[in-house]
């Protein structure tokens, strides 16, 4: 019987929503192989079931959702790039008399998931390096089935999460999948419009969508200034017989 090889390697999946998600990825990244850039449409349920599919044929050692997002007035400014520290199903849970209880509280499961924070602070300093001109944070991401729309929504997400930066529709969909199958993940968004009173007109999605293509050619570049070291921040082990 041949001795078991240990070969170290990276192999990235990133779910988008929708296809000028991906396309701006994509274009980021350059025709990088390492990453594997897929658009679930829109939603947590889309997303979990096109990462748990994709993740179940192996070979994966990190997940991302990516995409455009909401930032939160004060956090995360339009057009500024937001690398989740945290990813949380912000309105998982159950209504009562005494208000929103999460599912955590509810004893039914679990709102937060973490997200490669390691990984998330040297893609936002080399993002800062290579784009100066490019805000970049890092702060937990909501996960929401429903876009907020209006400002007493706001700030009800406020308070339940202080210092939170920004929502999207899929981000705890795409970690739950990566947390089934034992992989870190991350999370991406390029900030379109401010969470609060809905008006699509003033969201600026080619912003949003330039700030995205910036953070993943930001992130091929971090892969190469890693070399072998980037199978540490992600799963790492790849056995062969
Ligand atoms: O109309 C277009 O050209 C277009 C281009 C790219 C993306 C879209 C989307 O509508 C993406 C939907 C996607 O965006 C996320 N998102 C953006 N802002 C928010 C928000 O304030 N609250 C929640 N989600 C937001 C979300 O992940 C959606 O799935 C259109």
């Amino acid at each position: 019987m041949m001795e078991a090889q240990h070969t170290k390697h990276v192999r990235i999946l990133v779910i988008a929503a929708v296809d000028a998600e991906r396309e701006a990825i994509v274009k980021g990244l350059g025709g990088d192989s390492r990453f594997d850039v897929r658009a679930s449409g829109a939603g947590v349920g889309m997303a979990a079931a096109t990462a748990g599919a994709a993740l179940a044929a192996g070979g994966y050692t990190l997940a991302v959702s990516a995409g455009i997002g909401g930032g939160f007035p004060g956090q995360a400014p339009v057009g500024s790039v937001v690398i989740a520290d945290a990813i949380i199903a912000a309105d998982l849970g159950a209504e009562t008399p005494e208000g929103f209880r999460t599912a955590r509280e509810l004893g039914f499961g679990s709102n937060r998931l973490p997200a490669q924070a390691e990984l998330g602070a040297k893609l936002q300093a080399v993002l800062a390096e290579r784009f100066p001109g490019r805000r970049v944070l890092t702060g937990p991401v909501l996960t929401v089935s429903t876009a907020t729309g209006t400002a007493p929504t706001a700030a009800a997400w406020e308070r339940r999460h202080p210092g939170a930066a920004a929502e999207a529709m899929e981000g705890y969909g795409v970690a739950c999948a990566a947390s089934l199958f034992g992989l870190p993940c991350m999370e991406v968004r390029g900030i379109s419009n401010a969470v609060g009173p809905r008006d699509r007109t003033a969201w600026r999605i080619g912003e949003a969508l330039q700030a995205l293509e910036e953070a993943f050619a930001a992130f091929r570049e971090l892969l190469d200034r890693l070399g072998p070291d980037a199978a540490e921040l992600t799963y790492i082990q790849e056995v062969q017989h």
